[in-house]
């Protein structure tokens, strides 16, 4: 049997503050097979994002089990979640909070390589950006001198660049025009079937997550009330909460429809091929970082 990418079974997570005891997640069940796009829907507060922050070591669960490719992370030592880490990368929903403003564009892509020490990064970096449609003369530029659509191609970059088996993506698109979108959710899909990667996509947008997601994992109040195949659960909400997400979508649409804008299609297309000669990260591998 394949070792799921991501497993979650019996997730409880209570934060505490000032405000006293905040239970977010309530026995969660999850998981993501290798190459599979799975779509974590829910409303506002229903605990989706710290789902993602437990499996990346970030919150410490009160209980449950996460297993990245068949590796513990809850009680991992310092050493082993370090080496977990490795195999998946978290990506936001703020193309412009999360890039590093003062690095160009491919240090910012190399970054987890120096993190983990990992070589041949002039190769790595350049494989990773082509694989997200950036043409290389990106790379020496700054976060800052790209479109809001370029730094999530980015971001998505630098998720890839080290190999990873699960990228945790939380709102990716949410910071996009309606009519990049639908472009980044095909690329998560190309991306998961060319490579293998699983994918964890927190989205608000049932529109997406019927486009690009195979299956659905619906939260409400820190539970999941619902999972199965993506078309099934919109055709066939069996939960309340699933039924009231699917009717409010379908209220929304067409105009927020992001597939109504005729761009829909560019990064489905072969990415643009690499410039020939160019300086800094897009010269000769021995003058980029390695
Ligand atoms: N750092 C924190 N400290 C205390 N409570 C928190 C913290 N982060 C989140 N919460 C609470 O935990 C619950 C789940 O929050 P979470 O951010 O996981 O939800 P979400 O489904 O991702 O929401 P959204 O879609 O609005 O981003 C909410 O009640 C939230 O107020």
């Amino acid at each position: 049997m394949t070792v799921p990418a991501l497993e979650i079974t019996g997730l409880t997570v209570t934060y505490r503050g000032r405000a006293g005891r905040i239970p977010a997640l309530t026995d969660v069940d999850l998981t993501v097979a290798p190459g599979e796009v799975v779509g974590l829907v829910g409303g506002s507060g229903a605990g989706k994002s710290t789902v993602a922050r437990a499996v990346a070591g970030l919150v410490r669960p009160d209980r449950g089990a996460i297993r990245v490719a068949g590796a513990g992370v809850a009680g991992a030592g310092r050493a082993e979640l370090r080496r977990i880490r490795r195999t998946m990368h978290l990506v936001f929903q703020d193309p412009y909070a999360a890039l590093p403003p003062t690095l160009r564009v491919g240090d910012v892509i190399a970054e987890p390589l120096v993190v983990h020490r990992i070589g041949d990064r002039f190769d790595r970096v350049a494989q990773a950006a082509t694989a997200v449609g950036l043409d290389r003369r990106h790379l020496d530029r700054y976060p800052h001198e790209l479109s809001g659509g370029e730094r999530q191609r980015v971001a998505f970059a630098r998720a890839l660049v080290s190999g990873p088996r699960l990228i945790l993506a939380d709102e990716p698109t949410q910071m996009l025009d309606a009519s990049l979108r639908r472009d980044l959710v095909d690329l998560i899909a190309r991306l998961a079937a060319e490579r293998g990667i699983a994918v964890l996509h927190i989205t608000h947008d049932l529109a997406l997550a019927q486009h690009g997601c195979a299956r659905l994992v619906v939260m409400s109040r820190g539970r999941v009330v619902e999972t199965g195949p993506t078309a099934e659960v919109l055709a066939s909400p069996r939960h309340d909460h699933t039924a009231a997400l699917v009717a409010a979508a379908t209220h929304r649409r067409p105009q927020e429809d992001p597939c109504a804008k005729s761009r829909c299609s560019t990064w489905t297309s072969a990415p643009p091929a690499a410039p020939t000669s160019v300086s800094g990260w897009t010269a000769t591998p021995s003058t980029g970082p390695t």
